[in-house]
């Protein structure tokens, strides 16, 4: 702490068992709140040895309402939701098991960074200051993320609970089409995918540009909540929206005919 009453950085560790996005969703309301607290990023640190095993471990369900379409296992909750995955205890696997393990870490969130330490060690500038939920630099890094998680299709698995996906349309959207959209994805997602398994969205990053607007929109989800934040962004001549999804039950066909539905959209959303 460099100035009395103020912090630098708050380091929130929280319990194995916690599922990190109701805490990260506390610090956007703080934001609306006109606080100068914001989220930076999270981190999940899994176990090299006992990682894999851990993320196939089938949740403990306390009532049959849990059965539905929430029953994640926290493990798989906390690779979903991290901006930075540290793979820790390398030194107690071989190539191969640790290959396995980011496979399977790749398969479920491919848009976050992966770092693999020994006893956590970790220059503490790859931790701080991420601005994960925020700023302009998103932008560059979003369209890098989108490339690798492209790169890495091949490790999507359509069996699998959770899986990244990324739409990337060429056309500008309004602003209550935007809205439209994301609240029927995350607040309606029932009625989303007619077929297949009940979506829902875990974490979701995009940046867009608006009709008739210069300023780029950064978007940034957490399961049910959202935020939108005008970036200072080059963004060309030729508009793009951009997202990466984070989920159950994801389909890039279902979620592209959804944005392109609601991208023209005028006047107040169903919600506002
Ligand atoms: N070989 C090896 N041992 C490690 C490493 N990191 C931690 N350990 C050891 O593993 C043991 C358990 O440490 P952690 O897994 O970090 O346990 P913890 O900090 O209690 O775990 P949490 O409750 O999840 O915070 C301790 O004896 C550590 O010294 C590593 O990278 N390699």
């Amino acid at each position: 702490m460099t100035k009395r009453g103020k912090f630098d950085y708050i380091l929130l560790e929280t319990t194995g068992l916690a599922d990190p996005g109701p805490i990260a969703s506390i610090f956007w309301l703080d934001k609306e709140l006109g606080s100068d607290i914001f989220l930076d990023g999270i981190v999940t640190v899994i176990d090299s040895k006992h990682g894999l095993k851990q993320l196939g471990v089938k949740p403990q369900l306390e009532t049959s309402d849990e059965c539905g379409k929430d029953s994640l296992n926290e493990a798989v909750r906390q690779v979903a939701l991290a901006d930075l995955i540290i793979v820790n205890k390398v030194d107690l696997v071989n190539q191969e098991q640790l290959a396995e393990l980011k496979k399977e870490i790749r398969g479920i969130n491919g848009a976050a960074e992966l770092m693999e330490t020994t006893r956590c060690r970790v220059d503490l500038h790859r931790i701080l200051d991420q601005r994960a939920y925020t700023g302009s630099a998103q932008l560059h890094r979003l369209e890098k993320l989108i490339e690798d998680v492209e790169a890495h299709r091949n490790l999507q698995h359509l069996d699998k609970a959770v899986v990244t996906v990324t739409v990337d349309v060429p056309r500008a959207v309004s602003r209550s089409g935007l809205d439209l959209f994301l609240q029927k994805l995350l607040w309606e997602s029932d009625s989303v995918s007619s077929s297949g398994p009940p979506l829902s969205i875990i974490r979701l990053k995009g940046v867009v540009s608006l009709c008739n607007e210069e300023r780029p929109l950064l978007v940034q989800a957490v399961y049910d909540m959202y935020d939108t934040e005008p970036i200072f962004a080059d963004v060309g001549d030729s508009p793009n929206c951009r997202f990466i999804f984070i989920g159950r039950g994801l389909q890039k066909r279902v979620l592209e005919d959804l944005f392109l539905e609601c991208a023209d959209h005028e006047g107040s959303s169903s919600w506002r």
